[in-house]
């Protein structure tokens, strides 16, 4: 095991075991004017678990993740996690709280190299100003080979040493999601939410995406909550998934369950209701 394994200070303050709700989503809905993205969305994510929110095209997943992570303001419901009921907040004080995410359409810095975009993750870990940093003197030198260090531990659990120095940009696609991926861990997240973590990949690259979600997990004791439209992936990876639909949520529950529903069958079939 990697020695990188403390979900950092934030988790220090949290008491909660696994299972318990880590996050709440209570009657939440969200408009654009007269588009209705989200309507009286209510969902949990437990601690330690994987968390898929599945649907068809519009059904509502990537508004819910914005406002998860404080992006999007929904109208009405609220949002509790680690038992407070958060207040309006910028995705930066969400990511200060433990929220990271990845996005449907990667979002890296492509002239960077694979270390320094996930260098760029470590960013809010950074005690020391910008007049220290730029020095590069006493405390802060002491902090930054701290940081390089934690991100060298991060490219070795996602296998990516040997592009490490490459321009992400060059990257193929599969990669630049992984080097997202290592962005997100960078933050040592206590929930980690994945747009579309496999979106594009091939089918070798979809199994190591798989694996490295679960590793993440085991390892770190991270929490998961993840949009994804492989429903075959979807049903190994989660232990539990809520189904949207036109911005309601039709079905919540196991895998097993969720693919037993007739509501879930229909709207994927394409039946309306
Ligand atoms: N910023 C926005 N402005 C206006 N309408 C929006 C905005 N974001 C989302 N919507 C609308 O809200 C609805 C839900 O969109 P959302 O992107 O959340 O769905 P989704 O399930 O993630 O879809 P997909 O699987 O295609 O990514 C859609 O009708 C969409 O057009």
């Amino acid at each position: 095991m990697s020695a990188f394994v403390a979900p950092g200070d934030i988790a220090a303050r949290r008491t909660l075991a696994p299972g318990e709700v880590l996050l709440a989503v209570d009657n939440v809905s969200l408009s654009f004017g007269g588009v209705k993205a989200l309507t009286d969305v209510s969902f949990d994510i437990r601690k330690g678990e994987i968390r898929a929110i599945i649907g068809p095209n519009g059904a509502g997943k990537t508004s819910m993740l914005n406002v998860i992570n404080g992006f999007y303001h929904p109208q009405q419901g609220r949002i509790t996690y680690c038992g407070t009921v958060r207040k309006r907040q910028r995705p930066s004080e969400a990511a200060a709280q433990g929220i990271a995410r990845t996005f449907q359409n990667v979002a890296l810095f492509k002239g960077l190299t694979t270390l320094d975009n996930i260098m760029a993750g470590r960013t809010l870990k950074m005690t020391r100003g910008f007049f220290w940093q730029c020095l590069r003197f006493g405390p802060a030198l002491q902090e930054e080979i701290a940081h390089r260090r934690r991100v060298e531990e991060i490219i070795d659990f996602l296998e990516i040493e040997h592009i490490r120095k490459t321009p992400v940009g060059k990257l193929p696609y599969g990669l630049k999601k992984r080097v997202e991926l290592g962005r997100a861990l960078a933050m040592e997240p206590e929930l980690l939410l994945l747009d579309e973590p496999m979106a594009g990949m091939n089918l070798e690259e979809k199994e190591d995406m798989s694996r490295f979600i679960i590793d993440v997990r085991e390892q770190f004791g991270t929490t998961i909550a993840l949009i994804e439209h492989d429903i075959g992936v979807v049903m190994d990876l989660s232990d539990r998934v809520v189904v949207l639909e036109y911005g309601r949520k039709i079905a919540d529950g196991t895998p097993d369950e969720v693919q037993k529903n007739q509501a879930v069958i229909d709207a994927y079939l394409g039946t309306s209701h």
